[in-house]
């Protein structure tokens, strides 16, 4: 189902474990900080809706969504504590290629950091082809991508904590 099929916002609070055990690093690229801000409070808040104590969130940011990849590598080698982190970015197309090399270096770098590490590494990253579709999928009519990116965060910590034992 397409995006605009479903609110990116909504979730059933029953079917997510409680996060108040959970450490999570968010790392956020500001290019485009007016979408990204809005995709990081939306992660924020979504966690702590969901039992994550704030003094268990770290953020960093990033210049861009390509140094999203060697920011979170570095949040995994310097924080080996966390259960998840979070890679926050906004890249809209513009006239040339470079959006493609862009979104398909970010994916592939996160893709990788979730092979070589114990810390899963979720991908929060819009790649729209206008600002109003970024602006529709960080807070707007089809809610914010930065909850759906939470609540993916708090299932995958889940997941990494049963599969210790
Ligand atoms: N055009 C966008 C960029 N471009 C910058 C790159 O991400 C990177 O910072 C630069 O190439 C230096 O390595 N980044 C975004 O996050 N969003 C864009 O729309
Ligand atoms: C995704 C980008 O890097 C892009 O916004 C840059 O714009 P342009 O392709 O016009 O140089």
């Amino acid at each position: 189902m397409a995006t605009a099929g479903k609110n990116l916002s909504e979730y059933d609070k029953a079917s997510i474990p409680n996060a108040n055990n959970f450490r999570f690093g968010i790392v956020v690229s500001e290019w485009n900080s007016e979408i990204t801000e809005n995709l990081f409070q939306g992660a924020f808040d979504a966690l702590i809706d969901n039992g994550a104590i704030k003094e268990n969130i770290v953020r960093w940011n990033v210049p861009g969504s390509f140094e999203l990849i060697y920011g979170c590598k570095k949040m995994q080698q310097s924080y080996d504590m966390l259960d998840a982190i979070i890679a926050v970015g906004n890249v809209i197309q513009g006239e040339t290629k470079h959006f493609d090399f862009v979104c398909e270096g970010v994916t592939q770098g996160i893709k990788d950091l979730n092979i070589q590490s114990d810390i899963p590494v979720i991908f929060c990253v819009l790649t729209d082809n206008t600002k109003q579709q970024s602006i529709d999928r960080s807070g707007g009519k089809h809610g914010n991508k930065g909850s759906e990116a939470a609540i993916a965060a708090i299932k995958m910590a889940a997941l990494r904590q049963q599969a210790k034992f």
